[in-house]
């Protein structure tokens, strides 16, 4: 079963092997292919997030350098100079189909942390929300690792768990994944479809081909391991294609399928189940126990009775019912002085009491598990 046609929110990254013309600046066409065809799907109601690399490539353009460096604070300046650039030929590409994008640089640190990554997917969530096209890539300028590893697979995964998108669409140079590095192995078999996290594909996987690329496909089949962790499917396939997205949205069978085992709602159910720590205990009155248990609706502050321990947005914390039984579990919004400050309020109250409104609802359903 070919997993686009049935993704309606889809991750899509471009590789630097694929942004620029041999390292040197942006593939100005490539973009607008691609921005086309994201275009197109928008308009079909699908949502869209792109992670493209490139910044390092037209950085060094842009600064008059024949080559890349080698010494990691002139490719940090690089990614600098070169991200200006990449988001203003993204936004003129976008802007020819009436949509609009939105610049978003992270780190990995930002997405372990669990304020920031609550923040990222609000903010992200409502991007989408608007119709806008987000554009992401690392933070060059804060941290190294991945500028030395190569490593925006990684990032598209981590986005991919983040905003719990459907599929996540990996473009690069290949056609897909080999059963061994095709530059080495020129007959080397084509692997169609296999399920994410099989540990022998990472023995197929070989390191990056092109010396513009940096991470290979070792890092793209480590992406698809982690983007099935959140119930996402991957398509690793080459962006070179003629109409590579619309095909396989139309279900064409290109490029090689890892197809995430368990489905979306169970695992991040189950990771959420697993990951956190415990900070807090909420009790709530029969209603919002009710509503929570049947109508798989957002905990509200309304429904709240009594607010216990200290926790942070984004901390994990138990629902519990009027007679103290356990009946949910999730990541809160609020602060634990904000959330007391609000217990028991309307909604609409929220601002006037706080002076700011992060979320409406104290938990929401998609950060909740019902027991
Ligand atoms: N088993 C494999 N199948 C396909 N490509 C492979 C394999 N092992 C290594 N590669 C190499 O990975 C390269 C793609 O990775 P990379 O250059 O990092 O691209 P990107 O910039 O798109 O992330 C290919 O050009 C190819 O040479
Ligand atoms: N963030 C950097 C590079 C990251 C990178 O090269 O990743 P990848 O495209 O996976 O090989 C940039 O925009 O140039």
């Amino acid at each position: 079963m070919r997993a686009l046609p049935s993704a309606h929110r889809i991750v899509v990254k471009v590789g630097s092997s694929l942004v620029t013309n041999d390292g040197r600046g942006l593939d100005h066409q490539a973009l607008g292919r691609w921005a086309a065809e994201i275009a197109a799907l928008a308009r079909l109601g699908r949502e869209v997030v792109l992670v493209s690399s490139g910044a390092i490539a037209e950085g060094v353009a842009r600064l008059g350098w024949i080559k890349r460096p080698h010494a990691l604070h002139e490719l940090q300046a690089a990614a600098a100079v070169g991200q200006m650039g990449l988001v203003e030929a993204y936004e003129r590409c976008f802007r020819q189909h009436g949509l609009k994008t939105a610049q978003i640089l992270l780190t990995h640190d930002d997405l372990a942390d669990r304020t920031r990554y609550l923040n990222a997917r609000s903010t992200l969530l409502t991007l989408l929300s608007l119709g806008v096209i987000p554009i992401i890539n690392e933070n060059d300028t804060v941290v190294t690792t991945e500028i030395k590893f190569g490593d925006n697979d990684t990032l598209g995964a981590l986005v991919t768990n983040l905003i719990e998108a459907d599929a996540l669409v990996i473009l690069t140079d290949q056609r897909g994944l080999y059963r061994a590095d095709p530059r080495k192995c020129p007959d080397a078999e084509f692997v169609h479809e296999a399920e994410a996290g099989l540990p022998e594909l990472e023995a197929m996987a070989g390191g990056a081909g092109s010396g513009v690329g940096t991470g290979g496909m070792y890092t793209k089949i480590i992406a698809a391991k982690r983007a099935a962790r959140s119930g996402a499917h991957t398509i690793i396939a080459s962006g070179r294609e003629e109409q590579v997205l619309t095909r396989l949205v139309q279900g064409e069978s290109i490029g090689t399928q890892l197809t995430a085992r368990t489905s979306r709602i169970a695992a991040r159910k189950q990771w959420l189940a697993d990951h956190l720590q415990l900070r807090g205990t909420l009790t709530l009155d029969a209603g919002a126990v009710r509503a929570l248990r049947e109508q798989g609706t957002s905990l509200l502050p309304i429904g709240v009775t009594r607010i216990e321990g200290e926790f942070h947005r984004g901390e994990m914390v138990r629902c519990l019912d009027p007679a103290g039984v356990e009946v949910a579990r999730g990541l809160i919004n609020y602060d634990a002085a904000d959330s007391r400050r609000i217990l028991g309020l309307p909604t609409g109250q929220i601002e006037a009491v706080l002076g700011f409104v992060d979320e409406p609802e104290l938990i929401h359903r998609d950060n909740l598990v019902v027991l």
